[in-house]
């Protein structure tokens, strides 16, 4: 496996003055090389790309072959588009970067087997609070001493998750944005049980990949999430009030607000069964709350299937 250089983190990383968990001699970010990727849907494969293609051997994990081989098909097609650009007047240095990258990644359907070899766990699995926390409690047994634990979860609180484990100090929130290979962001996410380590550690691997990370508290929706949500949500009743075609409100937050999509093409790009889940749980944990009630049109379009466009319709059709 070809891995590139990366850097020793220096303490200048120590940003933060509160020092929890970790005993003085450790106090040093952990240097993450080899990351292991739970999940190879949009953001997995996504995340598992993206860690490659920055130094990193990435383990990418998910229940069948056949699903692991369409998200290498996937990072494949995405690699082809960013070599586009970046190698543009150069196509045997793209080649060469794709194939690089490429062996940089390996596929499993067994965590276990990987596990003693991961300085970094990213769960980017279904958004289901009791199978995060059972692969995370499974692994947790196994995982070295100095393995870190992070989920990627949009809306469950990062301790829940954590709960599942022993490891409360070396668990965060490293939540990234769809599509990963395009989108600058990660929210790095403490827990109250985060060690300053374990921390800057996610803090310093977000910018290694190149991304700029911003410090959330484990509060629902962290930052982007707590204001996209109920503004999708919005959007969707609008809808549903017979107020404005789903055509037009696309087209007015585009060209009237400069979102790159608008709120229903957005839902279909990031799965209209992920943001069923996010708005399920906040509903039951807070009932009362207008801006998080459930939508009819959406439950219907989730029991029909219709996920977004990974299953070829959505709001919209993509066949
Ligand atoms: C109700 C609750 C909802 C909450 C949901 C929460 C979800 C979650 O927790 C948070 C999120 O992620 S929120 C979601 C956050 N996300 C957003 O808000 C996203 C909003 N959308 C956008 O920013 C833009 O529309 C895109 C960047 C997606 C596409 O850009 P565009 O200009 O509109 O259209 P284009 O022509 O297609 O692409 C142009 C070029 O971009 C490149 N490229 C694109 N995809 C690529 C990939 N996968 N790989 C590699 N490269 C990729 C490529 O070079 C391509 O050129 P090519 O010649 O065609 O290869
Ligand atoms: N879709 C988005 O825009 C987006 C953005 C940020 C964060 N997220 C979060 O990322 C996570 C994944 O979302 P996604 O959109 O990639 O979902 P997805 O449906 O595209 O992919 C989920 C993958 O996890 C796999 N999986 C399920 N259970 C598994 C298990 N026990 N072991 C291994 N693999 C398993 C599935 O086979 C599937 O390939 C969710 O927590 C979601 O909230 C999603």
């Amino acid at each position: 496996m070809s891995v590139g250089h990366i850097s020793t983190p220096t303490m200048a990383f120590c940003t933060r003055h509160v020092v929890r968990g970790f005993s003085s001699s450790a106090l040093r970010p952990a240097v993450i090389k080899h990351v292991m990727i739970i999940g190879g849907g949009q953001m997995g494969a996504g995340i598992a790309q993206v860690a490659a293609s920055t130094g990193h051997s990435v383990t990418l994990v998910d229940t069948s072959e056949e699903i692991l081989n369409k998200s290498v098909k996937g990072i494949e097609g995405s690699l082809k588009r960013v070599v586009k650009k970046k190698f543009a007047d150069k196509p045997e240095a793209g080649a060469e970067f794709i194939h690089k990258v490429l062996q940089s990644l390996s596929t499993s359907t067994h965590a276990e087997s990987v596990i003693q070899s991961s300085d970094l766990v990213v769960e980017a699995i279904v958004e289901n609070l009791k199978v995060k926390q059972e692969i995370f409690g499974r692994l947790d047994k196994l995982a070295p001493q100095h393995t870190i634990f992070a989920s990627n979860t949009s809306s469950l609180p990062i301790a829940d998750i954590a709960s599942s484990t022993s490891r409360l100090d070396r668990f965060g929130g490293l939540h990234f944005f769809n599509p990963v290979p395009m989108m600058k962001l990660v929210e790095v996410i403490a827990t109250p049980a985060t060690s300053q380590e374990t921390f800057d550690s996610l803090l310093n691997f977000s910018k290694v990949l190149g991304k700029t990370p911003v410090s959330c508290k484990d509060t629902p929706g962290f930052i982007v999430n707590r204001l996209l949500v109920p503004y999708m949500l919005e959007a969707v009743r609008l809808y549903e009030r017979g107020h404005g075609s789903k055509e037009d409100i696309d087209i007015a937050m585009k060209l009237g607000a400069g979102y790159p999509m608008g709120p229903f093409e957005l839902s279909d790009y990031v799965g209209l069964d992920t943001i069923k889940f996010i708005i399920d749980g906040w509903c039951e944990k807070d009932p009362g709350n207008p801006l998080f009630k459930s939508s009819e049109m959406l439950n219907k379009l989730v029991s029909e299937g219709k996920l977004g466009r990974k299953s070829g319709e959505g709001f919209y059709k993509y066949k």
